[in-house]
């Protein structure tokens, strides 16, 4: 099929009832989110507890908007959950692939375990023409390998179609995201599959225009689907390092990151979005992708064009220690060999989450900062709003309040490592009443610094000049 880009569906493919097979972050919101536009929906996981929850209405994640219309849909009995593929299977026309593809622990590719499993799980219990679509983030080629797998799979007289279309969504904004996307790409090989997709995403055309909006739909085939994905994340990720890196000329030259990047922000060439300067990106998706993406285009012969990922990652890192030295530099303590030691010294660690309104924590940078304070062996004290229950189980080393009073309690040093309201919101003064000393690291440069300085605060940003 020769790639397209429009956004008129051809017409008259019936309704297809879907699966979302893997109900975590990116499943758990589209089942909610496509049950909302009035398709029957069914999620499935292999997780009991998770699906128990879910069937319960309990949201098992932290995410705006998604209880209402997990509970909205649930009551309606357009959504329901499962932990069978043999229910999934004779349930959906159209099953999505959600499941994770984490790093690999034995080095930077990514781990397809999990959507080795799912088909091979869903595919010998199908009984009728299926669509199978991938939507988890994975290296070049995979689609081809999931198509080869789910034909070995599926009983002989049951036609089988495998289409990609990868997922852009943010934690924080995903049901926003989802059912408002600024585009889908239908990565398809069949004029059937592309018909399913068409269909499968019908209601979000229609309700975006019923807001005067188009969704733009980029059909184009397997490799450019998979591939839009990984570009996508490493771009933004060089963005971030690319503002990072000069956050660290600012640092050595004086010069104010913040204003460098409204400044260049303004030239719309450029943009004002992902220029935030801080402790750099982490989560379950970027840092992971732009690794997975190095390794794959090494095995394609392509490791040269993406050895600048090396370096994004690199500065990435690095911003983590920067809070370190700032640390010692409050506290006018020295950094030996084996690092600074803040002995004595209590710390308020505000943040755990990898960014504001999730209560994830993978890959954080906020967690990894905590972690090398308590190792300079000072007394860290972590709040998050909402994760520190998944920080908890990730970091054991350092104490976690209920409250963002408790953890300032008497503290020494401030170290804001996640941008949530409740910390920009903050009045220095009355928080100024609670520490102990007045010393301040704003970790991702998201608070009014001249109100701070005012309240006396000794107050340090990511390449700042303050
Ligand atoms: N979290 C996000 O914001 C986004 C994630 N993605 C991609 O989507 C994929 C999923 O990511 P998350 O939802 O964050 O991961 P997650 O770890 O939150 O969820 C994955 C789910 O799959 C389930 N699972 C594992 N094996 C299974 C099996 N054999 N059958 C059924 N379910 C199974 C797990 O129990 C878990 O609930 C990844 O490839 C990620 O890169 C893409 C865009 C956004
Ligand atoms: O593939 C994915 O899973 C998703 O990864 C990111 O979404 P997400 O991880 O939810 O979070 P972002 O908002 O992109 O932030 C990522 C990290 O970059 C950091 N960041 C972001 C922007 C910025 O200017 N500076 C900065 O340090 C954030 O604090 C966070 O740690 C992408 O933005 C999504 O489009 C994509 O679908």
């Amino acid at each position: 099929m020769q790639p397209q880009a429009t956004s008129t569906p051809p017409s008259g493919a019936p309704k297809p009832r879907l699966t979302f097979l893997g109900t975590g972050y990116l499943g758990s919101t589209y089942a909610a989110c496509f049950a909302e536009l009035g398709y029957e929906v069914l999620g499935m996981d292999v997780d009991e507890a998770k699906i128990a929850k879910l069937a319960a209405g309990e949201n098992p994640i932290h995410e705006p908007g998604l209880d209402e219309l997990l509970k909205r849909n649930l009551a309606s009995g357009r959504l329901r959950f499962s932990t069978s593929y043999e229910e999934a299977a004779e349930f959906g026309d159209v099953h999505f692939v959600c499941v994770g593809t984490p790093q690999r622990a034995d080095g930077m590719a990514a781990d397809l375990s999990y959507i080795e499993a799912v088909v091979t799980g869903l595919a010998p219990h199908l009984r009728r023409p299926a669509l199978i679509v991938g939507k988890s983030t994975v290296p070049v080629g995979t689609a081809n390998w999931v198509e080869e797998l789910a034909q070995k799979y599926k009983p002989d007289a049951v036609d089988v179609h495998v289409a990609w279309s990868p997922e852009f969504l943010r934690e924080g904004f995903a049901c926003e995201d989802v059912l408002r996307p600024d585009r889908v790409v239908f990565g398809v090989k069949t004029d059937w599959a592309r018909q399913m997709l068409y269909a499968a995403h019908k209601a979000l055309f229609e309700l975006a225009a019923t807001e005067d909006r188009e969704v733009p739909v980029v059909v184009t085939d397997f490799a450019t689907a998979e591939l839009v994905k990984v570009a996508a994340n490493a771009f933004l990720a060089t963005k971030i390092s690319f503002i990072n890196a000069m956050a660290e000329v600012c640092e050595a030259s004086g010069a104010d990151v913040t204003m460098l990047a409204k400044s260049i922000g303004y030239d719309a060439r450029i943009g004002n979005k992902f220029l935030r300067a801080g402790i750099g990106f982490g989560g379950g998706c970027l840092p992971k992708d732009i690794r997975a993406f190095q390794a794959r285009a090494q095995e394609i012969g392509a490791g040269e064009a993406l050895r600048f990922l090396h370096e994004v990652d690199l500065v990435n890192t690095r911003r983590r220690n920067r809070v370190l030295a700032l640390a010692a530099d409050l506290l006018d303590r020295p950094i030996g060999p084996a690092g600074p030691d803040f002995s004595g010294v209590r710390i308020a660690v505000l943040g755990a989450a990898f960014k504001p309104n999730t209560d994830d924590v993978r890959d954080s940078p906020g967690l990894a900062v905590a972690k090398a304070l308590a190792k300079t062996n000072a007394e860290v004290v972590v709040y998050d709003p909402e994760a520190t229950e998944n920080a908890r189980r990730e970091l054991s080393t350092v104490a976690y309040a209920k409250s963002m009073t408790e953890a300032l309690q008497g503290s020494a040093l401030t170290c804001v490592v996640t941008a949530w309201d409740e910390f920009r919101r903050a009045d220095p003064a009355a928080v100024g009443e609670l520490a102990a000393e007045r010393r301040i690291i704003d970790g991702m440069n998201c608070l009014d610094h001249a109100s701070w300085i005012a309240a006396g605060w000794d107050y340090r940003g990511m390449g700042r000049s303050v």
